[in-house]
């Protein structure tokens, strides 16, 4: 493992499944789908056969504890992973959805963030369940405030706003309301909420470098949680700035994404941790958002300054903020307006007059119950280490001592004493006797104390099981395919598999830079996974590609695609070559194999939204499909066309590097900061390349 990247996991390749792994471990209300990395209510079969309504939500992993940590009743029926920053298989997706669902009257709610490969990959797994008769609706949240232009863009994304639409979901789920009453209140709730981030540090993905710099003394605001650019740095600015910079970006009226506050709305605020900040500047974000917020419900006193105003409103807002909570909505505006005015009235009385009827020990007494009170609901209690890293040490401390003959009863795993936000773990082992243990299960509201989420009557935790499906076993059924090419072409097409994807691995790095600087830098690692798939399968003993019948090849690989890249990359390859598939079909011909290429364009250009002059990979494709087309239409050889529509294709993913992007990823990054040609692109160049060097011997 690269020095770049100091974390604590065993291999790049299984870290995700280990971390869901650990998750499952430590919480024994939740299973794994075998095969999958799909995990569901333990108690799944009660829920479908109540006939409520099932939930599932996921996307690419590194956003721990989202999703799979929202399993559970009230929330999720299930959630599906995918390998970090990208999107799951559809393979995986329709498991998940058979999983909670067994076609329940109630039907499944699927809820994603609004990203190309989220929309494509389970969008494709949807359509698989209506045809198979399940009952599903989509809720596509998109709440990101970060951009404030009206330009094309792949629409706002996706951030942590999705909790808040899982937990409305799951109670209305819970409560027993239809999907289509479930499905129209969570998509009227997406329009009211808006979500800004603010980062000091850049991620970094498992096996690979931090995701941008930073400056010591930067900051960025607007960021995705992929690691992608924002929409402005600068110098590092105190707490109270930062509050006031992150909510007037979110409601500036000149932005384009914005939501409007204003004085007598209600509103619920969540303070997220981006994985690293310290749960001291956590509170203390807290505070500010509420001093700030606050601000929109009072208006000015007449006579009084603003810098007292200030502090009687700070005093008003902490000491309400209880009565808010306690209240639970049974208060009118009106009431709490006077409620308010009274308090505000007797706290600056108090204040003038220096009385001191109000001890300030009492006064810090009601402020640290008030954050308390607020942090139980609002807070993702997260450390310096990820919660990726953790739940994988989790799942190690199990076996070891498991492996030594040690019963552990009991795991707990979170955020219990920091070191601020230093990266890192501790291990503390209790021996347990019947009293220890009945102390640690009791009951308690303190917020901090992460209880492991045990379904209700049990009481123990139980050795993680998985639960096996019928998708758990994914075998490619093996088929005899019957040869539509010479000996010599098939033998041709077997290199330029083999090449092409040996290149594409050997890109993995360079693939990635490029994706560091547009998208969230795994744009290679999803082609090397690809490819080394399409290798195996190549070599593979028992069902080798069929390379000597192109039609069926192309459905492997769009099968390939499907099942073992995710992201955009994944999902669009897929529909590519499925397409390309069912034209090859019809003939094998040179004009065949270039009526294929433009019809998977299409399919691309159909399902991805985008077309060719948006930055994406269509620039690469594009012009080589017109330009084989015209070659082979002007009687030119079937070579030299290629050649020049590789030529073609190479151009074009050169020009990406001063395009505007207008879909995917690089859409959200300002054109400034757009220096290199579009990875995906790049791809497109390294394939087909390697394709014409085998033609060309
Ligand atoms: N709507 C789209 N249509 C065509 N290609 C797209 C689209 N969105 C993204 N891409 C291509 O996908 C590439 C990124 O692939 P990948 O890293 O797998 O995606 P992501 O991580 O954003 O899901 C981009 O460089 C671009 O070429
Ligand atoms: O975390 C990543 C998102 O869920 C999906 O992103 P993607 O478009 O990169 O696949
Ligand atoms: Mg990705
Ligand atoms: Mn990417």
């Amino acid at each position: 493992m690269s020095t770049a990247c100091k974390k604590l996991v065993n291999t790049v390749e299984r870290c995700v499944d280990e971390c869901l792994e650990g998750l499952v471990a430590v919480n024994p209300g939740l299973r794994l789908v075998e095969g999958h990395r799909v995990v569901v209510r333990a108690d799944i079969e009660d829920a479908i056969a109540s006939g409520k309504v099932s939930l599932i939500s996921g996307g690419g992993s590194g956003h721990e504890p989202a999703h799979a940590g929202f399993v559970g009743k009230g929330m999720l029926s299930g959630s599906v992973a995918g390998a970090v920053f990208t999107s799951p298989p559809p393979q995986s997706i329709l498991a998940c959805l058979r999983a909670v669902a067994k076609k329940n009257a109630g039907g499944t709610v699927v809820i994603i963030k609004n990203y190309t490969g989220d929309r494509i990959n389970f969008g494709l797994a949807v359509e698989r369940a209506k045809h198979e008769g399940y009952k599903c609706d989509m809720v596509v949240v998109g709440e990101d405030c970060a951009l404030k232009s009206s330009d094309k863009t792949a629409g706002r994304r996706g951030l942590c706003g999705t909790i808040l639409i899982e937990k409305i979901c799951g109670a209305l789920a819970e409560e027993g309301r239809t999907l289509e009453d479930i499905a129209r209140i969570a998509k009227d709730a997406v329009t009211k909420m808006g979500t800004i981030g603010l980062s000091l540090s850049p991620c970094t993905i498992p096996g690979a470098g931090a995701s941008f710099t930073l400056g010591a003394d930067e900051i960025e605001l607007g960021l995705g949680i992929h690691g992608e650019a924002g929409v402005k740095r600068t110098k590092l600015v105190t707490a109270n700035e930062a509050v006031r910079m992150m909510i007037d970006h979110m409601t500036d009226p000149n932005n384009n994404s914005r939501l409007q506050v204003k004085t007598g709305d209600k509103v619920a605020c969540m303070i997220n941790n981006l994985g690293g900040t310290s749960v001291l500047e956590l509170n203390i974000i807290a505070r500010e958002a509420i001093l700030l917020l606050g601000r929109y419900h009072y208006v000015n006193l007449s006579g009084t300054s603003v810098l007292e105003l200030n502090i009687i409103v700070r005093e008003a807002i902490l000491l309400l903020g209880r009565y808010h909570y306690v209240n639970l909505g049974g208060t009118s505006v009106l009431e709490l307006n006077i409620i308010a005015r009274e308090a505000i009235l007797l706290l600056g009385r108090y204040h003038y007059v220096n009385v001191g009827g109000t001890s300030v020990l009492e006064l810090n007494i009601i402020v640290r119950e008030a954050i308390l009170l607020l942090g139980r609901y609002h807070y993702v209690n997260l450390g310096g280490t990820s919660v990726l890293e953790l739940n994988i040490i989790a799942r190690e401390a199990i076996l070891l001592l498991e492996s030594r003959g040690v019963a552990v009863e009991r795991v707990y795993c979170g955020s219990f004493t920091t070191s601020l936000e230093m990266a890192g773990v501790s291990i503390t082992l209790l021996h347990l006797d019947d009293t220890l243990r009945n102390c640690l299960d009791a009951e308690t509201n303190a917020p901090g104390w992460v209880r492991p989420y045990l379904p209700s009557g049990q009481r123990t935790r139980t050795t993680p099981q998985k639960m096996v499906t019928e998708d758990s076993h994914n075998i490619a059924k093996q088929q005899t395919v019957t040869d539509t090419v010479s000996a010599d072409m098939k033998q041709q097409l077997y290199n330029m598999v083999k090449t092409a994807a040996e290149q594409l691995i050997a890109s993995e790095e360079q693939l990635n830079g490029l994706d560091k600087e547009s998208g969230d830098g795994d744009c290679g690692s999803t082609m090397a996974r690809g490819a080394q798939d399409i290798l195996s399968e190549l070599k593979s003993k028992d069902n080798p590609l069929p390379v000597g019948n192109p039609a069926e090849l192309a459905k492997r690989l769009g099968n390939i695609a499907e099942v073992s890249m995710g992201g955009s990359s994944g999902g669009l390859y897929s529909l590519f070559f499925t397409t390309v598939a069912g034209e090859l079909q019809k003939e094998i011909s040179p004009s065949a194999w270039s009526s294929a290429l433009a019809a998977g364009v299409t399919t691309i250009r159909k399902y991805g939204g985008a077309d060719p002059g948006d930055r994406t990979m269509l620039d690469a494709l594009y012009p080589a499909s017109e330009e084989l087309s015209s070659c082979l239409k002007a009687k030119k050889s079937p070579i030299e066309s290629f050649k020049s529509a590789v030529q073609k294709c190479e151009e074009g993913a050169k020009s990406t590097a001063t395009m505007k992007a207008r879909a995917g990823r690089s859409s959200y990054v300002s054109q400034d900061r757009l220096k290199n040609p579009d990875p995906g692109a790049m791809a497109v160049t390294i394939w087909l390349s390697a394709v014409l060097d085998i033609l060309s011997k």
